[in-house]
């Protein structure tokens, strides 16, 4: 299992002839199936894990299973009962806290400082989080007078919506899994998830977790598999599923948007972003330089939130471009338990070959390579893992392909602006609208900037700091929906007004 993979190469590689398999778990039972992917590392591209495909029999078989623990206990389940639940789990993820932290990096690469710290501590968070919220959330209640002057009593009840099916990516695999996880779980309904493909292993041990706390057969399944003529698309057409919430690119959300209309299913979306950071010349110099290299590089600019757009007010603009290089190019890429490793591969030969193809065409476009624009060379078996440099650009105008579209990479192109008003219009020029930072010592100017964005989350002087009970979600093809506290017990839940004549 996961646990015993290795994050460090030995220094003779020897190539894993009997790697773990990777199963579904339908129903509280680990079920395989003979079709079967292959789960490389991105470090070393040696072989982890076997992992079960899933096709449409199993996920019909999930969803069966779901249908039928929400007509027993867990259907009448209280709030309770169902908190005490999500108490369990995260103390389960807990109690393997470190196997979590060797699932992630072992997929992702990512080093093992930042699985400790983010991925596997909101792990556990996600799952308090709700169950804190679910035994304090409000009900709407609202008295007013009928014609005849009685008095009537108007008040929500919520139910569970019924199956969610949870589709995830690879970037922050057990974060976002669990963020949509632990509050469908909390408003009572059951789950299909499927991870991506790219990253199985922390879902599968989600699972074993499920398992020993005690979550009822059927309350979480978990299948694995692909998206377009796999799982994914079977779990996102099975008719019997209520809704789905999807995070991943802006193209999959819009392609699930279709196949799911037919159905009229409800849906919850996080996409994509080409998010800005805007520094003006009154900031903090070095915070604003470290927050930045933080928002660009940090999970090798895999996060859908990193700003791959950044805006720096002339006067200071030369000396940034300097700063952010100086600081960039200390950078350690290594092993993800290397002492002082900053930064993993990206997950996969074929998304170092998309955002390479974005460094060259930077070039093609008329961009300066500030640092970076290629791969690093570690003459090891490194050489053979997923790795890019960390790369700053500038010179683009802000039509250029590599300064609109998502790249998903550990790179920014930095521009330099004159006036307040210029850059907030060049902040909103964009098909996206999922978050922004600014950097200013100005609290009028932070404020009045942050409200013309056009973006669902704007952080001043920080980056990707979270309270869990608020909204999370973008505009435009950033995604559709707010999940997040009070908004994601909104949309795990079906809502019935009850107004009684008194
Ligand atoms: N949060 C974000 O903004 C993310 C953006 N990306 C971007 O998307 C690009 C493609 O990466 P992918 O892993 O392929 O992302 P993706 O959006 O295609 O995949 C995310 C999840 O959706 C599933 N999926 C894909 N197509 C589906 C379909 N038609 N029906 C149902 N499920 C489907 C996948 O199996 C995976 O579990 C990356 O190069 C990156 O640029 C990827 C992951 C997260
Ligand atoms: O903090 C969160 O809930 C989410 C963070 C990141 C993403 O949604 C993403 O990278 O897709």
């Amino acid at each position: 299992m996961p646990t015993a993979l290795a994050t460090r190469a030995p220094s003779s590689v020897s190539v894993d002839v009997d790697p773990p398999l990777l199963q579904h778990y339908i129903d509280g039972e680990f079920v395989a199936t003979a079709a079967r992917f292959e789960n490389r590392s991105p470090v070393t591209g040696q072989l982890i894990a076997a992992v079960c495909e899933a096709g449409p029999a199993e996920v019909d078989r999930a969803v069966a299973a779901a249908r039928r623990a929400l007509a027993g206990p867990w259907g009448e389940a209280s709030v309770e009962d169902r908190a005490a639940i999500l108490y369990r789990v995260a103390a389960g993820i807990e109690a393997r806290f470190e196997a979590f932290v060797a699932a992630e990096v072992a997929d992702t690469g990512r080093p093992v400082e930042q699985a400790r710290r983010l991925d596997v501590a909101r792990g556990v968070a996600n799952f308090r989080a709700f169950a804190d919220l679910i035994k304090t959330a409000p009900s709407e209640l609202f008295e007013s007078r009928g014609p005849d002057g009685a008095t009537l009593l108007n008040y929500v009840s919520r139910k569970p919506l019924g199956v969610v099916g949870i589709i995830s990516p690879w970037n922050l695999p057990l974060l976002l899994l669990t963020w949509k996880v632990a509050p469908a779980l909390a408003m009572g309904n059951c789950v299909v998830a499927k991870p991506s493909e790219e990253s199985p292993s922390s879902a599968t041990l989600l699972a074993e977790v499920m398992r020993d706390a005690g979550v009822p057969p059927g309350v979480f399944n978990l299948v694995h598999g692909f998206g377009p003529g796999s799982a994914g698309e079977a779990l996102t057409r099975h008719p019997d599923v209520a809704a789905i919430t999807f995070t991943g690119e802006s193209r999959t959300g819009s392609q699930i948007m279709k196949t799911v209309a037919d159905g009229v299913k409800e849906i919850s979306f996080e996409l994509g972003g080409k998010n800005a950071a805007v520094v003006f010349a009154d900031a903090d110099f070095d915070a604003a330089v470290e927050g930045v290299r933080r928002s660009s590089f940090t999970n090798a600019g895999q996060v859908c939130l990193c700003s791959e757009r950044v805006y720096v007010e002339r006067p200071i603009f030369e000396r940034f471009v300097a700063a952010l290089k100086a600081r960039t190019e200390t950078m350690r890429l290594d092993y993800p338990d290397a002492p002082g490793v900053d930064m993993g591969p990206v997950i996969s030969h074929k998304h170092r070959d998309k955002v390479l193809s974005y460094y060259r065409l930077a070039v093609a476009e008329g961009a300066t390579v500030v640092t970076g624009g290629g791969t690093p060379l570690f003459n090891d078996i490194r050489d053979a893992g997923a790795f890019v440099q960390p790369t700053i650009l500038t010179g683009l105008p802000d039509d250029a392909r590599c300064v609109t579209e998502e790249i998903f990479g550990p790179v920014c192109h930095i521009a330099p602006f004159d006036s307040e008003q210029e850059v907030i219009g060049r902040v909103n020029d964009s098909a996206y609208g999922l978050a922004a930072c600014v950097w200013t010592t100005d609290l009028s100017r932070a404020h009045r900037v942050s409200r013309r964005f056009h973006t669902g989350l704007v952080w001043v002087n920080t980056w990707f700091t979270r309270d869990l009970r608020t909204p999370f979600g973008g505009t435009k093809l950033s995604g559709l929906g707010r999940e997040g506290g009070r908004h994601s017990l909104d949309f795990y839940s079906e809502i019935t007004t009850i107004c009684i004549r008194l």
